[in-house]
């Protein structure tokens, strides 16, 4: 007994320390694993009331403030996989928003421009250029900062400014609101700090932009822009003011069936054939008019026309002129654009975060109604001369008489 009591003992300890080391080992591969098992993102399955908080309270583009915050209570891995999941979510988001956009991105399907959400960039497009390009990560990871823009699209109406933002949002320096803000005609009482809240954050070099075609004919917008800066540089997108007018009409009488035909609203009096300037569709379309407005507070040079025309025959060319314009390596080129036979109109090769063709919404390059060739003759004639007078202030034939 004494023998066999005295050997036990002796045995015991070291299976025991086996069992140990081996139950520290099991434990760190275990860890190991799990490590491995955050790092391939499968933690953003896991629940945690941190995470669903960050996803609970994510907003705009730009409210990065707390969406990093909150990851920083977490352990590395995991706070890497909430960001993961919060950037995944919000790409998500603004990639529905330009869906909807693309499906009818028109001013007028925008909250921004319907006074209800003024400016709002979860309207059209989520105020970010594509999700996956650089400047979309930028906002999305909080980088950057928001910067009241350097360059302004500022009309005309019906004029192709959609499909030129559209197109400068491929370019990596360009970083744009989606929705028009309408700052300089209808909020600018909000003030200057609202403005550039709606702005998406830029590094350095980047480029802020947004357009609200309203601008061109707004009388106050050029001291307006002219007193945020003097630098502002101006682009206007120009296209034959009969058929822009058309254009104009097309898009109220698709709001508005009931409208009178275009050739009523064309003239105070049919029969004189005087022609009622105070329509909208018409008032617009004198450039040269509004024109002068502009160049009381700035040079010329510091203001492009582009032209509506060739932005649909020739994408690539005037897309080429505004990135020189901007100061902008000519990334931008006949590689981005495909012309697709079923719209009618170029297209992007590639949609903004994804590989799939783009292709403006329907509200873009709507048929227009028949109108009476008589009248669009008129119309001509009328415009005629304020064609001329803007080919002379512009430096540029647009070709339209
Ligand atoms: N690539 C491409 N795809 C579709 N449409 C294109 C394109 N390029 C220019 N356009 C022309 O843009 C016109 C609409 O102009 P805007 O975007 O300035 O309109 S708006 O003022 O913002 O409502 C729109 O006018 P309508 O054809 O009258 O609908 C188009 O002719």
């Amino acid at each position: 007994m004494a023998g066999s009591s005295a050997t036990a003992p002796a045995a015991e300890p070291l299976p025991r320390s086996i069992f140990k080391k081996f139950l520290v080992m099991l434990c760190s591969l275990l860890m190991s694993l799990y490590v491995f098992y955050c790092l391939a993102d499968r933690c953003q399955t896991l629940p945690g009331p941190i995470i669903a908080a960050g996803a609970a309270s994510e907003e705009e583009e730009g409210g990065g403030g707390g969406y990093l915050g909150g990851s920083a209570e977490l352990p590395p891995w995991q706070a890497a996989a909430a960001r993961r999941k919060r950037l995944l979510q919000r790409l998500k988001q603004q990639q529905r928003r330009r869906r909807q956009e693309a499906a009818g991105a028109g001013p007028e399907m925008l909250p921004g421009a319907g006074g209800s959400r003024p400016g709002g960039s979860g309207g059209g497009g989520g105020g970010g250029s594509a999700a996956g390009t650089p400047g979309t990560l930028t906002s999305l990871l909080g980088e950057g900062s928001k910067r009241l823009p350097q360059a302004v699209i500022i009309g005309v109406k019906k004029g192709g400014t959609r499909a030129l933002l559209e197109f400068l949002r491929v370019h990596p320096d360009v970083r744009a609101v989606g929705a028009e803000p309408h700052f300089f005609d209808r909020n600018y009482e909000r003030g200057l700090a609202w403005y550039r809240d709606l702005m998406p954050r830029t590094l350095e070099g980047q480029i802020t932009m947004e357009k609200t075609p309203s601008y061109f004919v707004t009388k106050e917008a050029p001291a307006r822009i002219s007193s945020m800066s003097k630098g502002t540089k101006l682009i206007v997108v120009v296209r034959d003011p009969v058929t822009r007018a058309i254009s104009d009409y097309t898009q109220t009488l698709s709001k508005k069936p009931d409208i009178p035909t275009f050739e009523s609203l064309t003239f105070k009096n049919r029969t004189t054939g005087l022609i009622d300037t105070s329509w909208s569709a018409i008032q617009i379309g004198i450039y040269a008019k509004h024109l002068e407005n502009w160049l009381l507070y700035f040079p010329i040079g510091q203001i492009l026309f582009v032209s509506g025309e060739r932005l649909i025959s020739d994408p690539a060319g005037e897309l080429g002129r505004v990135q020189d314009f901007l100061g902008l390596k000519r990334i931008i080129t006949d590689k981005h654009f495909y012309f697709n036979k079923t719209k009618g109109f170029p297209c992007l090769k590639k949609a903004e975060g994804s590989s799939k063709p783009h292709c403006l919404g329907k509200t873009k390059g709507r048929t227009h109604p028949d109108i009476d060739q008589e009248v669009v003759q008129r119309l001509r004639d009328f415009y005629r001369p304020f064609n001329m007078k803007f080919y002379q202030m512009t430096g540029q034939d647009f070709g339209w008489d």
